[in-house]
């Protein structure tokens, strides 16, 4: 299926530069807007026009289970996958109630949650119930991680014919703070303990277990860098391959793609792995407090807008951005020229 891809839709250094001009004439200092400005420069980019469309816009939010749950790396209890799939769509999560301040709609993708899930607005995209336990086996198959990577390739494209015109990535799986680790470790060649985060909230302890059972797992299956889709299959997760699939559709179609956490950035270094420079069509909204995070941004010559101090996940982070995607369009719309004003500036 990866080979068949017709590659990125190529950013456009025109309506870069379009963009650009077009806020150094709004009645404001020049660069005033800061990172909103790149912002609305890198949508310019990779929509390939500087009257960009962001009114319609869909957070994808994939949900799986994680056998390596089983060693007791999380704080949280497994069926919480479960539970917040359901609650998500009933419109009570944090993404929910921060995607509808938003006018975002949400589609959970069930995408390998470990119960058998009856709810109609679950999208049912099941590849099996939860990976395999790392420390036991390779986390899926590499017909699994393909087959996760083309599901959420599908749903972004339904997204997009749909009428979206801008998507958020987000996630639901206790324990893919850890899988996130173990792929971000490989994928950037870092030692685990740098990568390693508190997650859900766990102790010291925890958190040197966790090191120590991600660690064991590298030196098992040996995953290979060169060769994401291993990298993904022996200490991955469903959710991530759904993320890397709608990373490379959004990019193909000319769409922003708006990541979320930290769970977003180890899907990104798969994404990165496949289609080198795929990081210039997505958006990174915020730094994550988990510890990786700096180490990924800094890699793909990523800034993300907001540093908040979030460890939630679901895309909680990838929909506040749209606030501020909605303030760039009315800055557009609504701010006069420098030349209206008769203003000359002589630095
Ligand atoms: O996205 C993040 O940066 C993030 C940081 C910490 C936790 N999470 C969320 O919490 C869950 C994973 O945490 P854990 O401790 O079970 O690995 C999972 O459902 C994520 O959506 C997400
Ligand atoms: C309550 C709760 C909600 C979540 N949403 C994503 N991960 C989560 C983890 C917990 C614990």
């Amino acid at each position: 299926m990866l080979e068949e891809r017709t590659g990125l839709k190529p950013i456009s250094e025109v309506a870069i530069k379009e963009m650009q001009e077009k806020l150094d004439h709004k009645c404001k200092p020049i660069s005033g807007l800061g990172k909103l400005e790149i912002l609305a420069d890198k949508i310019a980019g990779i929509e390939g026009t500087v009257d960009i469309k962001t009114n319609k816009r869909r957070c994808l939010v994939f949900a799986a289970d994680h056998g390596v749950e089983r060693e007791g790396v999380s704080a949280t209890p497994r069926n919480v996958t479960y539970l917040q799939a359901v609650n998500m769509m009933a419109g009570h999560t944090t993404v929910a109630a921060i995607a509808k301040a938003n006018h975002c709609s949400v589609q959970v993708v069930d995408i390998g949650i470990d119960a058998d899930v009856n709810d109609p607005k679950v999208l049912n995209r099941k590849i099996r119930k939860g990976t395999t336990d790392i420390l036991k086996g390779p986390a899926m198959t590499r017909g699994e991680a393909e087959k996760a990577i083309q599901i959420g390739y599908d749903v972004a494209q339904q997204a997009i014919d749909e009428g979206n015109q801008v998507l958020a990535i987000g996630e639901l799986g206790i324990a893919n703070t850890t899988i996130s680790s173990a792929i971000i470790a490989v994928m950037l060649d870092e030692p685990v303990s740098d990568v390693v985060g508190r997650g859900s909230n766990i102790s010291d302890r925890r958190m040197q277990h966790k090191v120590d059972v991600i660690e064991e797992a590298i030196a098992k299956w040996q995953p290979n860098a060169a060769d994401p889709i291993d990298v993904l299959s022996k200490v991955g997760g469903f959710e991530i391959g759904g993320k890397v699939g709608a990373m490379i559709c959004a990019a193909e179609n000319g769409v922003p793609l708006i990541m979320d956490g930290f769970i977003s950035e180890a899907a990104l270094t798969i994404a990165e792995g496949l289609y080198p420079g795929i990081s210039k069509h997505i958006i990174a909204s915020h730094a994550s407090k988990e510890r990786g995070t700096q180490l990924v941004m800094q890699r793909y010559g990523l800034n993300p807008l907001l540093e908040l101090n979030m460890a939630v996940g679901e895309g909680s982070g990838a929909v506040l951005v749209l606030s501020l995607i909605d303030a760039m369009q009315s800055v557009l719309k609504n701010m006069n020229t420098l030349e209206d004003l008769d203003v000359i500036f002589t630095k």
